[in-house]
Protein backbone atom coordinates (compact mmCIF):
# COMPACT_ATOMS: atom_id res chain seq x y z
CA UNK A 1 0.00 0.00 0.00
CA UNK A 2 2.80 2.64 1.43
CA UNK A 3 6.53 2.65 0.22
CA UNK A 4 8.63 4.83 0.94
CA UNK A 5 12.58 4.52 -0.28
CA UNK A 6 15.60 6.47 0.88
CA UNK A 7 13.03 9.90 1.79
CA UNK A 8 15.06 13.18 3.07
CA UNK A 9 13.52 16.28 3.98
CA UNK A 10 15.62 19.52 5.04
CA UNK A 11 13.60 22.59 5.84
CA UNK A 12 15.57 25.98 4.50
CA UNK A 13 15.84 28.16 8.11
CA UNK A 14 17.90 31.52 6.06
CA UNK A 15 20.84 30.03 5.70
CA UNK A 16 20.57 26.90 7.39
CA UNK A 17 19.32 23.88 6.37
CA UNK A 18 17.95 21.28 8.90
CA UNK A 19 18.24 18.17 7.60
CA UNK A 20 14.88 16.13 9.33
CA UNK A 21 14.26 13.11 7.47
CA UNK A 22 17.52 11.17 6.36
CA UNK A 23 16.68 8.43 4.13
CA UNK A 24 14.17 6.25 5.53
CA UNK A 25 12.69 3.29 4.14
CA UNK A 26 10.01 0.96 4.71
CA UNK A 27 6.70 -0.08 3.60
CA UNK A 28 3.39 -0.72 4.68
CA UNK A 29 0.86 -3.50 3.38
CA UNK A 30 -2.79 -3.11 3.06
CA UNK A 31 -4.36 -3.59 6.78
CA UNK A 32 -1.73 -2.56 8.63
CA UNK A 33 -2.18 -0.87 11.86
CA UNK A 34 1.36 0.60 12.04
CA UNK A 35 2.87 3.45 15.36
CA UNK A 36 4.95 6.28 14.17
CA UNK A 37 7.01 6.78 17.41
CA UNK A 38 9.69 9.00 18.29
CA UNK A 39 10.55 11.99 20.68
CA UNK A 40 9.41 15.27 19.87
CA UNK A 41 11.65 16.91 17.14
CA UNK A 42 12.27 13.15 15.57
CA UNK A 43 10.56 14.05 12.36
CA UNK A 44 7.16 12.04 12.77
CA UNK A 45 4.78 14.88 11.58
CA UNK A 46 6.89 15.74 8.55
CA UNK A 47 7.05 11.88 7.73
CA UNK A 48 3.54 11.76 8.19
CA UNK A 49 2.58 15.49 6.12
CA UNK A 50 4.93 13.26 2.91
CA UNK A 51 2.78 10.40 3.37
CA UNK A 52 -0.57 12.30 3.45
CA UNK A 53 0.80 14.17 0.34
CA UNK A 54 0.31 17.48 2.15
CA UNK A 55 4.30 18.07 1.80
CA UNK A 56 7.15 16.64 -0.57
CA UNK A 57 10.10 14.94 -0.11
CA UNK A 58 13.50 16.74 -1.67
CA UNK A 59 14.61 12.89 -2.68
CA UNK A 60 14.02 9.47 -2.72
CA UNK A 61 10.21 7.77 -3.60
CA UNK A 62 6.80 7.07 -2.57
CA UNK A 63 4.40 4.89 -3.96
CA UNK A 64 0.98 4.66 -2.83
CA UNK A 65 -0.82 1.46 -3.96
CA UNK A 66 1.15 1.06 -6.33
CA UNK A 67 1.57 4.99 -8.11
CA UNK A 68 4.36 6.81 -7.63
CA UNK A 69 3.49 10.35 -6.19
CA UNK A 70 5.97 12.10 -8.21
CA UNK A 71 4.65 11.29 -11.80
CA UNK A 72 1.34 12.96 -10.83
CA UNK A 73 0.35 16.71 -11.27
CA UNK A 74 -1.15 18.90 -9.20
CA UNK A 75 -4.72 18.37 -9.62
CA UNK A 76 -4.49 14.62 -10.13
CA UNK A 77 -2.45 14.52 -6.87
CA UNK A 78 -4.87 16.46 -4.77
CA UNK A 79 -7.81 13.92 -6.67
CA UNK A 80 -5.64 10.99 -5.46
CA UNK A 81 -5.15 12.55 -1.81
CA UNK A 82 -9.23 12.72 -1.64
CA UNK A 83 -9.49 9.22 -2.60
CA UNK A 84 -7.18 7.13 -0.77
CA UNK A 85 -6.39 9.29 2.54
CA UNK A 86 -8.20 10.17 5.10
CA UNK A 87 -6.54 12.28 7.76
CA UNK A 88 -7.18 12.81 12.23
CA UNK A 89 -5.23 15.47 14.25
CA UNK A 90 -4.88 15.97 17.41
CA UNK A 91 -6.72 19.21 17.76
CA UNK A 92 -9.55 17.74 15.70
CA UNK A 93 -9.97 20.35 13.15
CA UNK A 94 -13.75 20.22 13.06
CA UNK A 95 -15.73 23.76 12.15
CA UNK A 96 -17.05 24.99 15.40
CA UNK A 97 -20.30 26.25 13.29
CA UNK A 98 -20.95 23.42 11.69
CA UNK A 99 -22.93 20.66 13.53
CA UNK A 100 -21.67 17.05 14.16
CA UNK A 101 -23.53 15.54 10.85
CA UNK A 102 -22.24 18.96 8.50
CA UNK A 103 -18.85 18.38 10.09
CA UNK A 104 -18.86 14.37 8.85
CA UNK A 105 -20.78 15.64 5.66
CA UNK A 106 -18.08 18.09 4.47
CA UNK A 107 -15.98 15.67 2.46
CA UNK A 108 -19.05 13.98 0.56
CA UNK A 109 -20.02 17.59 -0.33
CA UNK A 110 -16.41 17.97 -1.65
CA UNK A 111 -17.01 14.98 -2.89
CA UNK A 112 -20.39 16.42 -5.14
CA UNK A 113 -22.51 13.62 -3.46
CA UNK A 114 -25.91 14.82 -3.38
CA UNK A 115 -27.52 16.21 -0.24
CA UNK A 116 -29.60 13.78 0.92
CA UNK A 117 -27.13 11.14 0.29
CA UNK A 118 -24.54 12.64 2.37
CA UNK A 119 -26.62 13.56 5.24
CA UNK A 120 -27.56 9.75 5.20
CA UNK A 121 -23.74 8.79 5.09
CA UNK A 122 -22.89 11.60 7.97
CA UNK A 123 -25.29 9.61 10.04
CA UNK A 124 -24.19 6.33 9.33
CA UNK A 125 -21.00 6.90 10.21
CA UNK A 126 -21.68 8.89 13.03
CA UNK A 127 -23.72 5.97 14.43
CA UNK A 128 -20.34 3.93 13.72
CA UNK A 129 -18.53 5.87 16.05
CA UNK A 130 -21.29 5.88 18.33
CA UNK A 131 -22.88 9.64 18.06
CA UNK A 132 -25.67 9.31 16.13
CA UNK A 133 -28.08 10.87 18.81
CA UNK A 134 -25.38 13.95 19.06
CA UNK A 135 -25.48 14.90 14.94
CA UNK A 136 -26.97 18.12 15.73
CA UNK A 137 -24.80 19.21 18.13
CA UNK A 138 -21.95 21.92 17.59
CA UNK A 139 -18.22 20.65 18.50
CA UNK A 140 -18.73 23.34 21.54
CA UNK A 141 -21.09 20.93 22.84
CA UNK A 142 -18.98 17.91 22.78
CA UNK A 143 -16.33 16.29 25.19
CA UNK A 144 -12.58 16.12 23.26
CA UNK A 145 -13.33 12.12 23.23
CA UNK A 146 -16.44 12.44 21.12
CA UNK A 147 -15.14 15.38 19.00
CA UNK A 148 -12.62 13.11 18.10
CA UNK A 149 -14.59 10.45 17.48
CA UNK A 150 -16.93 13.18 15.07
CA UNK A 151 -13.34 13.83 13.51
CA UNK A 152 -12.44 9.99 12.94
CA UNK A 153 -16.29 9.53 11.09
CA UNK A 154 -15.69 12.71 8.87
CA UNK A 155 -12.37 11.22 7.73
CA UNK A 156 -13.90 7.58 7.35
CA UNK A 157 -17.47 8.91 5.60
CA UNK A 158 -15.11 9.52 2.54
CA UNK A 159 -14.03 6.02 2.42
CA UNK A 160 -10.39 6.28 2.62
CA UNK A 161 -7.99 3.06 2.13
CA UNK A 162 -5.11 4.40 4.82
CA UNK A 163 -6.12 6.77 7.64
CA UNK A 164 -3.63 8.72 9.16
CA UNK A 165 -3.77 9.87 12.66
CA UNK A 166 -0.92 12.86 14.06
CA UNK A 167 -1.39 12.22 17.55
CA UNK A 168 -4.99 11.33 17.48
CA UNK A 169 -4.94 10.72 21.27
CA UNK A 170 -2.62 13.64 22.42
CA UNK A 171 -5.00 16.35 24.00
CA UNK A 172 -7.20 13.46 25.45
CA UNK A 173 -7.09 11.46 29.30
CA UNK A 174 -6.29 8.34 29.23
CA UNK A 175 -9.48 6.39 29.30
CA UNK A 176 -10.75 8.42 26.31
CA UNK A 177 -7.57 7.74 24.55
CA UNK A 178 -8.52 4.03 24.81
CA UNK A 179 -11.68 4.93 23.95
CA UNK A 180 -10.44 6.37 20.41
CA UNK A 181 -8.00 3.49 19.96
CA UNK A 182 -10.72 1.32 20.74
CA UNK A 183 -12.60 2.77 17.68
CA UNK A 184 -9.11 3.10 15.65
CA UNK A 185 -9.17 -0.98 16.08
CA UNK A 186 -12.11 -1.60 14.82
CA UNK A 187 -11.77 0.13 11.58
CA UNK A 188 -8.41 -1.64 11.68
CA UNK A 189 -10.27 -4.83 11.83
CA UNK A 190 -12.37 -3.73 9.06
CA UNK A 191 -9.62 -3.65 6.64
CA UNK A 192 -8.47 -0.04 7.10
CA UNK A 193 -4.38 0.67 6.64
CA UNK A 194 -3.84 3.03 10.01
CA UNK A 195 -0.52 5.06 10.77
CA UNK A 196 -0.60 6.65 14.19
CA UNK A 197 1.70 9.11 15.22
CA UNK A 198 2.29 9.08 19.04
CA UNK A 199 5.11 9.45 21.66
CA UNK A 200 2.86 7.44 24.27
CA UNK A 201 4.00 3.85 24.94
CA UNK A 202 0.79 2.85 25.76
CA UNK A 203 -1.00 3.73 22.75
CA UNK A 204 1.55 2.24 20.18
CA UNK A 205 1.10 -0.85 21.85
CA UNK A 206 -2.08 -0.70 20.70
CA UNK A 207 -0.82 -1.31 16.69
CA UNK A 208 0.39 -4.29 15.29
CA UNK A 209 3.99 -3.30 14.07
CA UNK A 210 6.49 0.28 15.72
CA UNK A 211 8.51 2.45 13.54
CA UNK A 212 10.73 4.28 16.20
CA UNK A 213 12.20 7.31 14.63
CA UNK A 214 15.03 9.16 16.04
CA UNK A 215 16.53 12.48 14.77
CA UNK A 216 15.49 11.98 11.45
CA UNK A 217 16.54 7.90 11.13
CA UNK A 218 14.70 4.71 11.73
CA UNK A 219 16.40 3.36 14.76
CA UNK A 220 13.50 0.40 14.60
CA UNK A 221 11.06 -1.40 13.15
CA UNK A 222 9.39 -4.16 15.06
CA UNK A 223 5.81 -6.46 14.84
CA UNK A 224 4.13 -5.89 18.51
CA UNK A 225 3.54 -9.30 19.44
CA UNK A 226 1.15 -9.31 22.16
CA UNK A 227 -1.43 -6.24 20.50
CA UNK A 228 -2.99 -4.03 23.38
CA UNK A 229 -7.04 -4.16 23.06
CA UNK A 230 -8.10 -0.90 23.98
CA UNK A 231 -11.53 -2.00 24.26
CA UNK A 232 -10.10 -3.62 27.99
CA UNK A 233 -7.66 -1.10 29.17
CA UNK A 234 -10.26 1.21 31.40
N1 LIG B 1 7.92 24.08 8.26
C1 LIG B 1 9.02 23.96 8.98
N2 LIG B 1 10.06 24.84 8.85
C2 LIG B 1 11.19 24.70 9.56
N3 LIG B 1 11.41 23.71 10.44
C3 LIG B 1 10.43 22.82 10.63
C4 LIG B 1 9.19 22.89 9.92
N4 LIG B 1 8.39 21.86 10.31
C5 LIG B 1 9.12 21.17 11.24
N5 LIG B 1 10.33 21.75 11.43
C6 LIG B 1 11.41 21.25 12.33
O1 LIG B 1 11.70 19.93 11.93
C7 LIG B 1 11.94 19.09 13.07
C8 LIG B 1 11.01 17.90 13.02
O2 LIG B 1 9.67 18.37 13.21
P1 LIG B 1 8.41 17.40 13.25
O3 LIG B 1 7.23 18.27 13.53
O4 LIG B 1 8.40 16.53 12.06
O5 LIG B 1 8.77 16.51 14.53
P2 LIG B 1 7.83 15.62 15.43
O6 LIG B 1 8.58 14.37 15.69
O7 LIG B 1 6.49 15.49 14.79
O8 LIG B 1 7.71 16.50 16.74
P3 LIG B 1 6.49 16.68 17.77
O9 LIG B 1 6.30 15.38 18.48
O10 LIG B 1 6.97 17.77 18.67
O11 LIG B 1 5.28 17.09 16.96
C9 LIG B 1 11.78 19.99 14.28
O12 LIG B 1 13.06 20.42 14.69
C10 LIG B 1 10.95 21.15 13.77
O13 LIG B 1 11.26 22.32 14.48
Amino acid sequence: MIEIKDLHKSYKMGSNSLHVLKGLNFSIDEGELVAIMGSSGSGKSTLLNILGMLDEADSGSYTLDGVPIKDLNETKAAKYRNKFLGFVFQSFNLINYKSAMENVALPLYYQKVPRKEREEKALKYLAQVGLKEWATHLPNELSGGQKQRVAIARAMAAEPKVLLADEPTGALDSKTSYEVMDLIQNINDKGNTILVVTHEEDIAHMCKRIVHLKDGVIVEDKKVEQVRAAQYVK
